[in-house]
């Protein structure tokens, strides 16, 4: 199977962990698409009920639409059951960096009002210590530029996310810049100083939250328990 058939696998398997009635936080990425699409397919089946998507960014939000599953405002709504999300990476304590399609504001908010959160990664993602996938820091446009100088002078290799020649701009207009770190020793601490830096919106680190992580691999979708 190549790593767009393992990001499938994993996707539709996820759907089982959905029940009628459950309000779902729904992620973003390649392979949140396929677990939308299975969910959007037994929604129109019958076989899920009462099904409320929060989603993690307008273009989840459009294709669960079109699929005809209801979406909520996330500020209509006093709890998620579940979020399902993808991850660039995960670490061996279940740590991990998300933010690779540009979301991790929206996918922050969603998981931090969500009871239980599902990670959907095929097996390339697991790694032993995060950093090897640029950490992705969403900041505001005003003085950006002195936040990423900030960034250069503290050794974090920082780059600016592109659109084309334009910087790309997130769901809530707002820049990102990706740090190489190579390997991040302490994600706990580097988090704290991000998130203190004036500019800053947001990190990519999503530090002891997730609950199960589903695995694509050559054998068939794994489930990790992380807490
Ligand atoms: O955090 C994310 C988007 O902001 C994604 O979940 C992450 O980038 C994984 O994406 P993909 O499933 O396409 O590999």
């Amino acid at each position: 199977m190549n790593q767009d058939e393992l990001k499938a696998q994993t996707g539709q398997e996820s759907v089982k962990y959905i029940k009628s009635g459950m309000t779902v936080g729904l992620g973003t990425g390649s392979t949140v698409r396929y677990m939308v699409d299975e969910l959007g397919k037994q929604v129109q089946a019958g076989k899920l009920t009462n099904i409320t998507g929060v989603t993690t960014s307008r273009r989840t939000a459009k294709q669960a639409q079109d699929l005809g599953i209801t979406i909520k405002d996330i500020d209509d709504i006093d709890h998620i059951d579940l979020c399902i999300d993808g991850a660039d990476e995960v670490s061996d304590d279940f740590q991990g960096i998300k933010g690779g399609g540009g979301a991790l504001l929206w996918e922050k908010i969603v998981a931090n009002a969500s009871n239980q959160i599902i990670w959907i990664v095929d097996e390339s993602k697991l790694v032993h210590k995060l950093g090897k996938f640029p950490l992705p820091v969403e900041v505001v446009p005003f003085g950006a530029q002195l936040v990423f100088n900030r960034f250069e002078r503290k050794g974090y290799k920082p780059s600016w996310r592109m659109d084309g020649d334009q910087k790309f701009l997130t769901d809530e207009k707002n820049y990102i810049i990706d740090l190489h770190l190579g390997e991040i020793d302490h994600p706990e601490k580097l988090a704290d100083e991000l998130i203190h830096m004036v500019g800053v919106v947001e990190t990519g680190l999503f530090l002891n939250r997730v609950n199960d992580v589903i695995v694509g691999t050559q054998n068939g979708p794994k489930i990790l328990h992380a807490r």
